[in-house]
């Protein structure tokens, strides 16, 4: 850093910068730690993956929406126990206001839509790509950031909603090369929980809790499991009769436990029929074991795995009915899903599905002699006005210097500006592929 930093606005930054530092001293140019660059490479990566995003949300219909990073942290503050709140990435900033950096994007939906109120129709399909935050020790080496895909119905109370979701994540990875033989769904519902701790006298505020805990099934001993589920005040033989209910992977099975007549064994029914008409049937499960980690959901839970059960979940959603009055709003009925830019980058290594994205500049544009600068610089915009990339070489450089940039960005054409030819008001035109050239007018170059 050549020059001492200039003092940050007050009240721009959570602390005064730091007095000037010592310049000859290097800084560390390594990222904070858990977040990552995103250089040229790993950015078209990035480009391609957020582009599938957007366009199979568009494909279904749905708005783009996007809120700010950081949020008042009381969006965050639930008291079910969960992950994400244990490492939400809080502060309190110079007005003395409790923020965060947000953790998921669908507390900052259900602000906006309580904020919108009635001047947005319904049903609202939005969708979003943003990055997310949560503050854990690195002890475990893992990231502190991550980019999000959402897409969210409001106003459906049905299964359709679902339904339609699915098909989008369906959709995407078909676009992408994935296909149900690679990844799958497990899908379940939380009034499975419900129906069965109805049949205990279990309080009301033990359910989100309990789900919580379920939801580290197969990450602690199950002797844990049982023992926060028994802190949270259910009976041994509420536990006992949960864990089998969990262990069901059919939907037969689940219905000679609860019985037809209860909503979770007949909505799992109609979203299974839905896939078939949908036509994603082989994509998806019943697995009793899904609940999900996050405290509001209400009813079905999905979530995208990888068959070969190597990587973390892929995606997850679900329905959240009641999130709306949690933050003082008049609940509407919700579903949505949230699906991270990074395991799907892992599964894409792993299938060898990675895509080929050389940066690609059509024309590179050269001039042979230091006077005919400007002539070049004329060349570049004329091509440019008709939509043409170039990459206008703007020193003085030997023409091996220019060969050798040209393959570097796979350039398909050098346009050279010599004086001979610009006298009258011709470049010559050198296709870098097969070696031909010819001489044009710099309006007819196309
Ligand atoms: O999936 C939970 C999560 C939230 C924020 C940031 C990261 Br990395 N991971």
């Amino acid at each position: 850093v050549n020059e001492t930093p200039r003092a940050g606005r007050s009240g721009s930054v959570s602390s005064p910068p730091h007095q000037a530092v010592d310049y000859a001293q290097k800084i560390d140019v390594n990222p904070p730690k858990g977040t990552r660059d995103f250089p040229p490479e790993e950015m078209r990566l990035r480009n391609w993956l957020f582009q599938n995003f957007r366009e199979v949300s568009q494909l279904f219909g749905f708005e783009e929406v996007d809120y700010p990073v950081l949020e008042s942290e009381a969006l965050f503050i639930r008291k079910a126990g969960e992950e994400i709140r244990d490492q939400l990435y809080c502060f309190e900033d110079r007005g003395n206001r409790r923020v965060a950096l947000r953790p998921e994007l669908t507390p900052s939906l259900a602000r906006l839509v309580i904020q919108k109120g009635k001047s947005v129709p319904l049903p609202i399909k939005w969708f979003a790509v943003g990055q997310c935050w949560r503050y854990e020790r690195m002890t475990r080496g893992r990231r502190r950031e991550h980019y999000q895909w959402n897409m969210d119905i409001i106003g459906v109370p049905d299964v359709t909603g679902e339904a339609e979701l699915i098909s989008s994540i369906v959709t995407f990875f078909k676009r992408i090369g994935i296909t149900s033989k690679d990844v799958g769904f497990k899908i379940s519902s939380r009034k499975v929980l419900q129906e069965v701790l109805s049949l205990y006298s279990v309080p009301e505020t033990s359910f989100a809790k309990a789900c919580i805990i379920i939801d580290k099934m197969g990450k602690i001993p199950v002797e844990e499991i049982k023992k926060e589920l028994k802190s949270v005040e259910l009976s041994n033989e509420a536990i006992e009769d949960l864990l089998q209910v969990l262990s069901m992977k059919s939907l037969t099975e689940l219905e000679e436990k609860l019985g037809g007549g209860g909503e979770a064994v007949s909505e799992l029914k109609q979203l299974f029929s839905l896939a078939e008409k949908f036509g994603y049937s082989e994509w998806i499960q019943f697995d009793a074991s899904v609940v999900r980690g996050l405290a509001y959901y209400t009813g079905i839970v999905f979530e995208g795995f990888d068959r070969e059960g190597k990587l973390r979940a892929i995606c997850g959603g679900g329905r959240y009915d009641r999130l709306l009055s949690t933050f003082g709003g008049d609940d509407l009925p919700a579903c949505g899903f949230g699906f991270g830019d990074a395991v799907i980058i892992e599964l894409l290594k792993e299938r060898q599905l990675l895509p080929e994205l050389p940066l690609e500049v059509e024309n590179i544009v050269c001039s042979l002699d230091p006077d005919l600068k400007g002539a070049a610089a004329r060349v570049a915009s004329v091509l440019r006005g008709k939509g043409q990339c170039v990459d206008l070489v703007l020193e003085n450089k030997p023409l091996k210097w220019v060969f050798k940039r040209a393959a570097r960005i796979n350039a398909r054409r050098l346009i050279l500006v010599g004086s001979a030819e610009w006298e009258k008001g011709m470049v010559v035109v050198k296709i870098l592929s097969t070696g031909e050239q010819y001489e044009a007018n710099v309006d007819e170059v196309e």
